[in-house]
């Protein structure tokens, strides 16, 4: 097989590629020493795909040979891949150390494109030692030697990885930007990878910018890639975003389910860095929301992940924020519940000061009609005497014959006509007016600040409504009317209750008049009829 056509399978079958790699390195051992050598690179690079640590010792083994026979590219491909491996294999120091070497190399030979791999390896080891700072320092260093290469891979990768830093330093507006640029070299490199992950940053940016349905179909599309690629460490962060835009849509058991997707993609491949964000992201949201007891509990399991990930030594660097954070979301935690103490007292209260309010009207209003009691008319009174000495008119109206109604249609009709006989007289009285129902078919009414002449006319009028009023509507042949007694101090003050005892003469004279009729008495220049 030609080297050329293992170059080509090498993607799509590892194992066949590295035993025909063997075979062929095999038989130009002696007579063809660099291709044997291009052919043995190629094996080591097919064996990384399954044991990484054997792939980078059969590296170190080769790496004198390809520089003696300076097979460049074969050379600065194999420290490229130690540094892959070393990363693979956990061990970030040496995987920089790799690539720092690879860097080097590269630029002694001009070899703008395994510099720009190397610088972007670099960066990629910091990012994973949470350095940002640094790591886009390199990341910027290889957009600057992709740009002139015209290599459409390089350029895409040094863009995402960018973009990368910018979503992590929260810079949406440059990383929007960035997104715009790379776009193009993202969809010429044909690396679905990369696709997905290009649909995975914009998605956050749109996501950012409140656009949730733009946000909504980056993420699902990116979901569906990632997912087809087995490339769960873009799923379980497009999943991640789902969580959030679903709150943001205040779909608490969408949310709930893409934030559990995401954990235990996450979970699946080891990522703790991942699952220490998750949860640091989980606890900004729940604050947000306002949700403190969540929000402590995600927080808690943020700072377990930060030791796990970056050791206990560096929680110091934590301990102050952290301390603040807690402090602050246990007191959160302490006032809500505080609150809800709080409500369910109001709560109580209020129903109890409603139980007194209905009982206090249920003392003071008479049952039958709805109309103040004797009790409120004799407090009202004592109140009125305590007061300013207003003028004050006093109507008493009594049912006539009422005994015989209740002879007659029975007690439930009386009732109902003692029913109507109080909406009558509320209907002909204006609010002010206290209209009580002394007891049985005697009802009293207070008129404030009412002259004779005026409280004569009421009682007057009142007197007329009754006789006129469509009794028939109880009981056919029913009739009612009322004997009025009116007193009135006529702006020259009186005890109330003398007044009251003038209206009740007044009455017993309307009732011996023949009754259906108004009888008064004028306090304050002397008794006339
Ligand atoms: N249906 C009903 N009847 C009541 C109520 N309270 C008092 N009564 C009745 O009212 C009647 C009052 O009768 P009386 O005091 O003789 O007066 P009257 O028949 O209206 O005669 P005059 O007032 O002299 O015109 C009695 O039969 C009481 O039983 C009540 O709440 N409902």
């Amino acid at each position: 097989m030609q080297l050329e056509q293992l170059l080509e399978s090498l993607d799509l079958s590892p194992f066949d590629t590295r035993e025909a790699a063997l075979a062929l390195a095999a038989q130009c051992a002696a007579a063809d020493k660099p291709r044997a050598l291009k052919a043995r690179h190629l094996a080591a690079k097919a064996l990384g795909r399954r044991d990484t640590v054997a792939s980078t010792q059969e590296y170190q083994r080769l790496l004198p040979a390809l520089r003696r026979y300076q097979l460049w590219d074969e050379y600065l491909a194999a420290l490229d891949e130690c540094g892959g491996h070393a990363m693979v294999q956990g061990n970030v120091n040496e995987a920089i150390h790799q690539w720092s070497a690879c860097l080097e190399e590269a630029m002694v030979l001009q070899n703008g494109f395994f510099a720009v791999q190397a610088l972007l390896g670099i960066g990629k080891a910091f990012w994973v030692l949470n350095d940002f700072k640094s790591a886009h320092h390199y990341h910027c260093l290889a957009l600057e030697f992709a740009l002139p290469l015209q290599d459409k891979a390089s350029l895409a990768g040094a863009y995402l990885c960018l973009i990368a830093d910018m979503l992590a330093a929260d810079r949406y507006t440059e990383a929007g930007i960035a997104l715009r640029l790379a776009h193009l070299s993202v969809l010429d490199c044909k690396n679905r990878h990369w696709q997905a992950e290009y649909l995975l940053f914009r998605g956050r940016v749109y996501l950012e910018q409140r656009q949730l349905a733009l946000a909504e179909a980056d993420l699902t599309v990116a979901l569906l890639q990632s997912t087809a690629l087995s490339f769960s460490w873009v799923a379980s962060q497009v999943e991640f975003q789902l969580f959030k835009l679903y709150c943001l849509r205040q779909d608490g058991q969408e949310a709930a389910q893409h934030l559990a997707n995401a954990e235990a993609q996450a979970k699946a491949i080891q990522a703790t860095s991942l699952l220490e964000r998750f949860a640091f992201g989980t606890y900004q949201q729940h604050k947000a929301q306002g949700d403190s007891r969540e929000a402590l509990k995600y927080y808690r399991i943020y700072l377990e992940y930060y030791e796990q990930n970056h050791g206990r030594a560096c929680l110091p660097r934590l301990a102050q924020s952290t301390a603040r954070r807690l402090q602050r979301l246990e007191n959160r935690i302490e006032l809500t519940q505080r609150k809800q103490e709080n409500a369910l007292l109001c709560q109580t209260l209020n129903q109890q000061s409603a139980q007194l309010d209905s009982l206090s009207r249920a003392a003071l209003s008479d049952p039958l009609t709805g109309l103040a009691n004797r009790r409120h008319l004799e407090q009202q009174l004592d109140r009125l005497d305590q007061q300013a000495r207003l003028p004050m008119s006093l109507l008493i109206v009594d049912i006539d014959y009422f005994k015989q109604v209740n002879d007659a249609y029975g007690h439930a009709i009386g009732d109902l006509v003692l029913q109507r006989m109080a909406s009558v007289l509320q209907f002909a009285c204006r609010n002010n007016e206290l209209i009580a129902r002394y007891g049985g078919e005697e009802f009293y009414i207070l008129l404030p600040q009412v002259l004779f002449a005026d409280a004569r006319q009421i009682a007057e009028r009142l007197c007329a409504m009754v006789e006129n009023h469509d009794w028939d509507s109880i009981a056919r042949g029913l009739h009612a009317t009322v004997s009025i007694g009116l007193a009135s101090n006529n702006g020259h003050w009186l005890p109330c209750r003398t007044l009251a005892l003038e209206a009740d003469a007044a009455l017993y004279e309307a009732k011996a008049a023949g009754r259906n009729c108004v009888r008064w008495r004028i306090t304050s220049s002397g008794l006339m009829s």
